[in-house]
């Protein structure tokens, strides 16, 4: 049994991970943090079938644990993992904290200085791309919510050469409620986003420009540039991202949906769709999986339609896809 243990259990990502480590037959939540409720029954905090007495973050014994998550706010979460890899647990963290290659893009993206630079050797962890890089590592950099949609919708394409370099792609996104976290905020209250539809953060301004693009150039061999426009859709979970990428004019929607079925042919979670067909959240809600649509607009510009849950493959759900891979467990263990 892997023995786990939760920072952020009282949040939608870290409880999330608790309901389905639950379900895990090859990992056991020993313990789970809360610093706001310590000393409460989880069941207590947050209305549901879990129960367990929280602990505060002093109260820990590293010793009794393999890895923990942690499902804390970015610059809170960096503190917590040096304190797991000086204790020789290892730790895959959901916030941003640890997936940023440089302490200067994380400081142009997240405005304060990296608390704990050496964590930064993490692998990025979407087990679709870089796999062999997160076998019985310390530490997985979890990929934030939409980025695993862009980069899964634009991968096959990115690595075979067949986008126009140099010519911008447009990312048009749409997160649910819970992508925000469960502390209340203004526009989160019920009467402003409920049957409300709003953009935020567009242009190059959103967090998430940063990471998208250091992994797209990865997967390009290229600078490749991005517009990324993110929208607070009024529903509970789920994000939908609507890629425009200019391509080579020549290629078919044939060809094109080829490379992707082959390209993912042996990926669990990834979900090519029957050419025709576009993705949408109830492809994926409460799930794992990624859904991809693909539609030829016009010669020379395909449209990716790409769809997860933002709580599981776009958090928890990849998460304990990467523990799986870290201990060398069958990649889909506690995921179906
Ligand atoms: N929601 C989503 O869809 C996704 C979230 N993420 C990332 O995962 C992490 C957790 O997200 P999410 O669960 O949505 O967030 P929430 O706001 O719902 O939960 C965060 C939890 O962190 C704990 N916490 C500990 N220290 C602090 C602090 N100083 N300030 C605020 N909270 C603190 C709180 O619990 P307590 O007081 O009980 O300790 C809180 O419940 C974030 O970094 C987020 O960016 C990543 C991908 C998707
Ligand atoms: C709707 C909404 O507000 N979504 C969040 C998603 C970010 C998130 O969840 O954080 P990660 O960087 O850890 O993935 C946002 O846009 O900031």
């Amino acid at each position: 049994m892997i023995r786990v243990g939760i920072f952020g259990v009282t949040g939608y990502a870290g409880y999330e991970l608790a309901r389905w480590l639950q379900r895990h037959p090859k990992a056991s939540l020993v313990w789970a943090v809360s610093e706001s409720a310590a000393g409460k029954r989880l069941a207590e905090v947050v209305p549901g079938p879990l129960d367990l007495t929280l602990l505060a973050a002093n109260q820990v014994d590293w010793q009794t644990v393999d890895v923990i998550f942690t499902g804390l706010p970015h610059g809170v979460a960096a503190k917590t993992v040096a304190e797991a890899r000086q204790n020789g647990v290892k730790a895959i963290d959901l916030s941003a904290d640890l997936r940023l290659d440089s302490p200067a893009a994380y400081t142009r993206w997240y405005d304060h200085t990296h608390p704990h630079p050496e964590l930064l050797n993490a692998p990025y962890g979407l087990p679709e791309l870089n796999r062999a890089a997160l076998v019985d590592v310390p530490t997985i950099a979890n990929p934030g919510c939409y980025p695993t949609s862009v980069l899964l919708g634009l991968a096959p394409l990115l690595e075979q050469g067949w986008w126009q370099t140099g010519q911008t792609i447009i990312i048009n996104a749409a997160s649910g409620v819970s992508g925000a976290g469960r502390a209340p905020k203004q526009h989160l209250h019920f009467v402003e986003a409920h049957e409300n539809y709003s953009p935020y953060n567009i242009g190059h301004t959103h967090r998430h420009v940063g990471e998208i693009e250091q992994e797209l150039n990865k997967l390009a061999n290229a600078a490749v540039n991005t517009i990324f426009a993110p929208h607070l859709l009024p529903t509970q979970r789920g994000i939908l991202s609507t890629i425009y990428v200019p391509i080579q004019p020549e290629l078919d929607l044939a060809q094109i949906h080829a490379l992707y079925r082959e390209r993912y042919a042996n990926e669990p979670f990834v979900n090519v769709l029957d050419q025709g067909q576009l993705a949408s959240l109830a492809h994926v809600v409460h799930t794992n999986d990624c859904a991809v649509g693909l539609t030829l607009a016009q010669p020379g510009m395909l449209i990716v339609t790409s769809a997860i849950d933002n709580l599981l493959k776009g958090a928890s759900g990849q998460a304990i896809q990467n523990m799986n891979i870290m201990f060398g467990l069958p990649e889909t263990t506690g995921l179906r």
